[in-house]
């Protein structure tokens, strides 16, 4: 299966802590090499990042902001030179200036016809501290959480515990089931925003990781895995596709990416379907079950705010076989399907 780099956009009122999410993922990338698309380099930890030799691809912008700056082709032409095979880049984040219509950007990369590209996710930045006063200069706010895939209600290491917990509350209801994770300083784990564990398999053919480093690992991990919840479903049973894309169009709150294989029982469809999820992004890749390989879906669900049990019920309720009289069962599932 032909590799894609995702490509995340990082979105956001101006301060709300853009560069602080890519700083923190540029200083701690997981063994991830990250393209970088940016307007302005100005408080991006270049010096420190070479240092460690991990800015490998960078693309500065001059001025303005992007969803300007660039049409469908010159946006194109800008990630194509960053997922070019030779730079052995594993996913690609723009940093949207504060002033882009997030939704231009993703439909312009919605739109790239790039077989290299896939769609990562738009992260929007909210500073939990001026949440109100935003709101109140730009309401358009409200649209933009309603639009992400993750919203980071950053900058909650600034407002009192109970407050943190309302405007949390406020967030989660104006964004509408996206979900939202409450940050300081943009720190995420990076498992969240791309699949750390496609990544770590790519790269241990380049070089083992030692023993110290997944301890080392973990340990810096800890408290960001807390912050997110990941939900494993297995099923011997075949996957009934309509009631699977029912699901995924209706997916629970919280949900942000979903990964993993399935088993459709539907004749002239029974190869291994891949799934990748980001937000309301779907996507489908077939290929043929190893030998001896057994037929079986197991997925991981991964988000924010997951009822663990609704996720595991609503899967568990896409269980079955699609009517024999039902010719096109498959026609959903198939739309969304890059072999
Ligand atoms: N206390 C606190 N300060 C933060 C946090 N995140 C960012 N900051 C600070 O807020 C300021 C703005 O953060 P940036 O990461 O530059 O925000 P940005 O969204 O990239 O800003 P623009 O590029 O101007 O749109 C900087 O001084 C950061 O150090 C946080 O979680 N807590």
């Amino acid at each position: 299966m032909r590799r894609t780099v995702p490509v995340i956009i990082v979105a956001g009122f101006l301060g709300s802590g853009k560069t602080s999410l890519l700083n923190h993922l540029l200083r701690d990338p997981q063994g991830a090499r990250i393209g970088v698309v940016v307007n302005d380099f100005g408080t991006i930890n270049v010096d420190a990042l070479s240092v460690a030799g991990q800015v490998d691809s960078t693309v500065s912008l001059g001025n303005g902001c992007l969803c300007c700056a660039v049409d469908a082709s010159g946006l194109d032409d800008l990630l194509a030179q960053l997922a070019r095979p030779s730079s052995d880049i594993d996913v690609i984040v723009i940093e949207a200036s504060g002033l882009a219509d997030p939704r231009v950007m993703v439909r312009l990369l919605l739109n790239s016809t790039n077989p290299r590209l896939s769609y990562g996710g738009l992260v929007e930045v909210v500073d939990a501290a001026e949440f109100e006063a935003t709101r109140q200069r730009h309401p358009e706010i409200d649209q933009h959480l309603r639009f992400a895939d993750l919203v980071l209600l950053n900058k909650t290491d600034r407002v009192a515990e109970d407050e943190r917990d309302r405007l949390l509350g406020l967030v989660r209801e104006l964004a509408g089931g996206r979900p939202v994770l409450p940050t300081a300083h943009g720190r995420v784990d990076p498992a969240l925003l791309f699949d750390r564990e496609a990544v770590r398999q790519r790269r241990e053919t380049v070089r083992q990781l030692s023993f110290d480093d997944l301890l080392a690992e973990d340990r810096c991990h800890e408290h960001l895995h807390a912050a997110y919840q990941s939900v494993a479903f297995t099923a011997d049973e075949p996957v009934d596709p309509r009631a699977l894309m029912r699901f995924l169009d209706d997916r629970p709150a919280g949900v942000y990416r979903m990964k993993g294989q399935l088993h459709f029982a539907v004749p002239g469809h029974e190869q291994k379907f891949t799934l990748h999820t980001v937000g309301a992004f779907v996507r489908f890749h077939r290929s043929r079950w190893a030998r001896g390989e057994p037929r079986r879906t197991q997925l991981v669900v991964i988000g924010s705010g997951l009822d663990a049990d609704r996720v595991r019920a609503g899967l568990g309720a896409c269980l079955g076989v699609p009517d024999a009289a039902d010719e096109h069962s498959m026609l959903d599932v198939l739309k969304h399907t890059r072999s």
